[in-house]
């Protein structure tokens, strides 16, 4: 399907029902991230924020890989971008955008996730990752650090001997390490990657958005403070889920024996 919004090709957007996906697409430099990949992205999550037919969106790749990472050949852009210390005038709140996005966004890795990359995939919710695929962050390898949230989240993630042993050697990993390590939601089949992560995001918007959104919200909560504060952030969250006309349909439809009929209010 083309572009409905009309965003720079780098970024095609398709729709299953309640899901959108998003692929990146530059296959020609393996879906690497550059200025017009940044504002694409921004632009489709922009959109999808404020579209109350989507629930849940699928991040993706075009060609069979996930993406390489930022481009490396945009560097001399990025040293000349006098605002590159405040993320946001470069782009470079994309990762936390996702990570804080009001609709799930879970990743579909196939073939590869590096550097900026994996750093999408680990500001997303969960992903599923095909078992051949790599992953890692070999930033140091290239005189830089990862600059994307990847310090912060891999050790969230991991804990710190492994996220120090993958961050400081670079290597990478495969899918199934990845799942072993707990740095990805599920590993499947290679060719699998796609339909799975799209399977799961259909269960997930037939549940109550409201709900869906409360919840991960106040999941983030624990990433950020203490377990009393996190807990209190439950409580809030948990409190004006149960006023919400979706509470009343969950409980209505499950004495009823039917299957409820969400509005995300
Ligand atoms: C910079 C964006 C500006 C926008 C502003 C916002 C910025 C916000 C702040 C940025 C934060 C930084 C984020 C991040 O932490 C930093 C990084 O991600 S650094 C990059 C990390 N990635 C890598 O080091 C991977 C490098 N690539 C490879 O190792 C290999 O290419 C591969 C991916 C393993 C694939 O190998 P092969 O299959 O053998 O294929 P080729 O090597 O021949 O590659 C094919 C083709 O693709 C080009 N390419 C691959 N990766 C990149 C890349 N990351 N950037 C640019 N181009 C890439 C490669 O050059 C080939 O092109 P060709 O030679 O055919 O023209």
């Amino acid at each position: 399907m083309n572009n409905r919004s009309g965003h720079d090709d780098v970024v095609r957007s398709e729709r299953r029902g309640a899901v959108a996906i998003l692929r990146i697409n530059r296959p020609e430099a393996r879906n690497a991230l550059n200025a017009a990949v940044f504002a694409a992205l921004n632009g489709h999550l922009a959109e999808l924020r404020t579209d109350d037919s989507v629930r849940a969106i699928v991040l993706a790749g075009a060609s069979g890989v996930f993406c390489a990472g930022a481009d490396i050949t945009a560097f001399d852009a990025l040293r000349a971008d006098p605002l590159i210390g405040q993320r946001r005038a470069s782009g470079g709140t994309l990762w936390a955008d996702l990570e804080n996005f009001p609709k799930p966004v879970i990743a579909a890795v196939e073939g590869l996730a590096l550097g900026g990359g994996l750093e999408l995939v680990l500001a997303c919710d969960t992903s599923i990752v095909g078992q051949g695929a790599r992953l890692g962050l070999p930033e140091v390898k290239l005189g830089v650090i990862p600059g994307g949230g990847g310090t912060q989240r891999l050790i969230r993630a991991l804990g710190k001997p492994r996220a120090m042993a993958l961050l400081l050697s670079g290597d990478l990993v495969t899918g199934t390490e990845a799942a072993t390590l707990g740095l990805v939601g599920k590993v499947v089949d290679d060719d699998e990657v796609v339909e799975q992560a799209i399977a799961l995001a259909q269960r997930i918007s037939a549940n109550s958005p409201l709900a869906v959104a409360l919840a991960k919200d106040a999941a983030l909560a624990a990433q950020t403070g203490s377990i009393a504060a996190g807990l209190e952030h439950e409580k809030r969250n948990f409190v004006y889920s149960l006023a919400s006309d979706d509470s009343h349909e969950g409980q209505a439809a499950f004495v009823a024996k039917r299957s409820p009929n969400f509005t995300g209010r």
